[in-house]
């Protein structure tokens, strides 16, 4: 029996105004102290969800050709479409804000990127209607939804931080969010042995916050921020349950106060690492919530003080995004 962790009850947020300050102090909490928590009632139903791991996995099954009439082009920007394995490396980027170098290992992930379906500056990739009906209009419409469950969650963690609402809400109003589904295929373990390899190598994610979901595979990992190094499993338990993690921008908006989550997948905890055993498929989706293009980094003035002196330059989110995105497919 996996232990299912602390999951946060959203529907507390609409609750006494009693409930709702418990819901924001205890997101605060977990926020602080791991840098990620996980959350039900989010608004986002438990059929949808269970539609989006079935559309993905529908996706991934395609053949080849059909997945790559929506290919992402061969360099990280305009990050839209399908990347086959081997594509994209994160361990290009692992070492960013440790003052370390590149990794080298090579992810063994397929992932297709999406955008806003309105999106003014880069349009989404999609496959023809009839390799996968429905596919286009279901991931519109959970793009609408995963950003109506976003602006909740920005409400929460400014009422927590003691920050406007209003403020916080006006820097993500235009939605310029990126939305990826992942597919880590089956393979021996050996594959993974000799570290050369890996299923997405350790890195920050450049947002505000990430709603991630994951199925029941397990494998995926944050990096303690009290010790720095070890890296602790996020269990997996009901595939609805929303795993929101802190990203750079919101740690330069806070000046630190909130620390980026540096997480991982590897392989799922329950594998014999010197047997022969073939890990499971693993597919997970990722929600990247993402300040406007033109909104500023610089740390919040509620986060600056003598004390506390600003930590970071003034770039503009969209510039952040792509000094962090550029050597991802190099
Ligand atoms: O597959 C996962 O659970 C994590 C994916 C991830 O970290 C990412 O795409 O940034
Ligand atoms: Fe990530």
């Amino acid at each position: 029996m996996i232990s299912k962790g602390v999951v946060l009850d959203m529907a507390l947020l609409f609750g006494t105004p009693n409930q709702k300050k418990e819901f924001c102090s205890s997101l605060l909490y977990h926020l602080k102290s791991q840098g990620w928590v996980k959350i039900q009632n989010h608004g986002i139903s438990r059929e949808v969800i269970h539609k989006l791991f079935s559309m993905t996995k529908h996706f991934f099954n395609l053949p080849y050709e059909e997945k790559m009439k929506a290919k992402h082009p061969p360099q990280a920007n305009p990050n839209r479409g399908y990347s086959y394995v081997g594509q994209e490396n994160v361990a290009q980027i692992s070492g960013y804000g440790k003052g370390k170098g590149p990794g080298k290992s090579r992810d063994i992930k397929e992932t297709f990127d999406m955008g806003a379906a309105n999106d003014s500056l880069i349009n989404n990739q999609w496959i023809p209607e009839e390799s996968l009906p429905g596919f286009r209009e279901f991931m519109e419409s959970f793009y609408e939804q995963a950003f109506k469950a976003e602006m909740h969650l920005l409400s929460a963690l400014a009422i927590a931080l003691g920050i406007s609402e209003n403020h916080v809400k006006s820097l993500h109003d235009r939605a310029e969010n990126e939305f990826r589904l992942l597919h880590y295929p089956a393979l021996p373990v050996s594959y993974l042995a000799d570290k050369t390899a890996t299923r997405i190598a350790e890195h920050t994610d450049f947002g505000t916050i990430t709603m991630l979901f994951q199925d029941s595979t397990g494998g995926l990992q944050v990096e303690d921020q009290t010790q720095r190094g070890a890296f602790r499993d996020i269990e997996p338990s009901a595939p609805t349950d929303l795993i929101l993690n802190i990203g750079d921008s919101l740690q330069r908006l806070t000046n630190d106060t909130l620390l980026a989550a540096c997480h991982r997948v590897t392989y799922p905890p329950t594998t014999k690492k010197d047997g022969n055993e073939v890990i499971p498929d693993r597919y997970s989706i990722a929600y990247f919530v993402k300040p406007n293009r033109s909104a500023s980094l610089l740390p919040l003035k509620e986060f600056v003080s003598e004390e506390t002196p600003c930590k970071y330059d003034n770039v503009t989110a969209w510039e952040w995004n792509n000094l962090r995105i550029a050597k991802l497919y190099t």
